[in-house]
């Protein structure tokens, strides 16, 4: 008999803003955040098995397969639900890795996402973002599936309906890693905390911008040329930077002022993950 098969966007991530308002004793900082989804991402495919095995079919230069987040979701799920089913996965990498898209963790999400369907586990959201937790900071937010301003390492999060832009997001050919970043001295650590009422007046920072541009003259240069055209920030840790725009052709027209070497994409905001629509139309088809 042959096994179903489901195909799932597993979209990037913006960080409005990011501010860090302190640091937990495990060395985590605390931040608050606006997160807003991308219509853009890697594409990736489920198959069941009835045996127990899990087969990752893509491999990512410079990832064991045993690192890969997706083989370490799905060995996480497998174990946690006690199932003896398996599946074999295939990844269409899109995103930049190391750009602070959250490509890694939004492919973990999307695995936690397919397999607790395909397996039939039937574990709440909730739960599916507390295992997420344990492999990344990001990994939840692609769990719950809504835009939202988050507190903590990015856990505690609160739905935001926010406008939904054109984004021209910039992707210098550097991967950038987020420990790095937050292990840098001069990083700010004592923004004031803002509410979730000011935020979309008082957030428009990201804390980590100052060190990622002193360590990293790309994305200097980056944020210098996209900010001829629009106000230009770093997602995350970076390394893409974006800029909003109220169409598609004004976001194209923007590109096409930058340099042909540096690379883009432009994709449309959405306040609902692409991979919790995908998933609620497979359900409505039964
Ligand atoms: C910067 C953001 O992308 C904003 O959305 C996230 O906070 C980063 O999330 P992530 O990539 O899933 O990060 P993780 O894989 O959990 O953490 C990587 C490393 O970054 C540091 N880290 C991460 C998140 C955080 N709030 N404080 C930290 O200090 C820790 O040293 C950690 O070992
Ligand atoms: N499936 C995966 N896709 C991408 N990276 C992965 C994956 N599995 C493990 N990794 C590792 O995770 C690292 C960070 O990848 P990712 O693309 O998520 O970075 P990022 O976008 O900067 O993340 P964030 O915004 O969450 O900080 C990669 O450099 C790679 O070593």
């Amino acid at each position: 008999m042959t096994q179903p098969l489901i195909t799932l966007t597993s979209p990037a991530k913006l960080n409005l803003m990011l501010h860090i308002i302190g640091r937990r004793a495990d060395g985590y900082h605390q931040l608050q955040t606006v997160f807003q989804f991308l219509d853009y991402g890697d594409s990736m495919q489920f198959k069941l098995r009835t045996d127990h095995q899990l087969i990752l079919h893509d491999s990512l230069p410079g990832v064991l397969p045993e690192q890969n987040l997706i083989l370490r979701a799905a060995h996480l799920l497998q174990q946690h639900s006690n199932s003896q089913q398996g599946a074999e996965i295939w990844l269409n990498k899109q995103l930049p890795m190391g750009g602070g898209v959250g490509g890694g963790s939004s492919n973990a999400a999307t695995t936690l996402l397919a397999l607790n369907q395909l397996w039939q586990c039937q574990l709440p959201l909730t739960k599916l973002a507390q295992l997420g937790l344990q492999l990344g900071a990001d990994v939840p937010v692609f769990i719950q599936g809504q835009s939202c301003f988050a507190e903590g390492v990015g856990e505690q999060m609160t739905p935001l309906v926010l406008a939904e832009p054109w984004f021209l997001v910039v992707t210098p050919k550097v991967c950038i890693s987020t420990a790095e970043v937050f292990s840098a001295p001069e990083l700010t650590r004592d923004s004031q905390p803002i509410t979730i009422r000011t935020v979309l007046e008082q957030g428009h920072r990201n804390d980590c911008q100052a060190v990622v541009e002193r360590l990293y003259p790309e994305v200097h240069e980056a944020l210098n040329l996209l900010g001829r055209v629009c106000q230009a920030k770093l997602t995350g840790t970076g390394s893409c930077v974006f800029g909003s725009f109220p169409s598609q052709a004004a976001a194209e027209s923007a590109a096409r002022t930058l340099p042909n070497s540096l690379p883009y994409f432009i994709a449309k905001g959405a306040n609902t993950s692409v991979t919790h629509r995908q998933l609620n139309k497979l359900k409505e088809l039964g």
